[in-house]
């Protein structure tokens, strides 16, 4: 059974290594996983995966890894030597890609597959069809899980069985406002109910007045809908 709170990954999408290491000390203790994403990489590169490893905690590497499979290969299993946990790559880049993805992972890290961005709308069933093939592609491929919106976690679930990674961004509090530049959210007791393993949450908790009670607000909604 895992708790509520480590099923939350939270995005540091910060500039710097001193804020990256600020909300990670500030929320270690009330989520699971920390998500170092492309602002973060670009501004501090690999140094900081390693300062927030080496604090105790674990990193989704977020670089959405998208180029011919040899290059897919040799990047990712570059990363696989830092010692995150989760890694991803498009779906788009289609099943050699992927295989090629996971082959460089050699079983030091999860490899996810992007399906459909959760910014991305349009109409429902035509990214609900579109991401279900690339989950289905991904998981063929021998990737850990996928990332898509709440929205289709349920449908994906049913299709990869349990297993299975499906991590969830575009999380938003019933009560938010503000949607942000994300086009398809749930809450984050709709998220897990629905099937996902993970939720990924940065502005929601980074902006808030009190990160660490936007943080266990999340975990009691999850709480909630368990
Ligand atoms: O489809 C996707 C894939 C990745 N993301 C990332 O998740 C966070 C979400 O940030 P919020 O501030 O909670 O909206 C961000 O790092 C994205 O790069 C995504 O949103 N959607």
């Amino acid at each position: 059974m895992i708790e509520p709170k480590d099923r939350i990954i939270f995005a540091l999408d910060v500039p710097s290594l001193d804020q990256a290491s600020h909300y990670a000390k500030l929320l270690a203790p009330h989520i699971g996983m920390f998500k170092v994403g492309l602002e973060l990489f670009a501004a501090e590169g690999p140094s900081v995966v390693k300062e927030v490893l080496n604090a105790g905690n674990r990193v989704f590497l977020d670089l959405k890894l998208h180029d011919i499979p040899k290059t897919v290969e040799r990047a990712m299993s570059v990363l696989a030597g830092l010692g995150v946990s989760l890694a991803t790559v498009h779906t788009t880049g289609g099943p050699d890609m992927l295989k090629a993805a996971v082959e460089g992972a050699q079983g030091k890290l999860g490899v996810l597959g992007v399906t459909v961005l959760t910014s991305e709308g349009g109409n429902p069933q035509t990214i609900s069809d579109r991401v279900l093939l690339r989950a289905e592609t991904a998981k063929e491929a021998g990737c850990a899980g996928v990332v898509c919106s709440g929205l289709e976690a349920a449908k994906v679930r049913q299709a990869v069985g349990e297993d299975f990674f499906i991590v969830t961004p575009g999380i938003r509090m019933a009560d938010d406002n503000s949607k942000d530049d994300q086009k398809r959210v749930v809450t984050p007791g709709l998220a897990v109910r629905s099937g996902a393993s993970h939720i990924v949450v940065g502005r929601p908790i980074r902006d808030a007045a009190d990160p660490v009670q936007a943080a266990k607000a999340m975990a009691l909604d999850i709480e909630k809908a368990g």
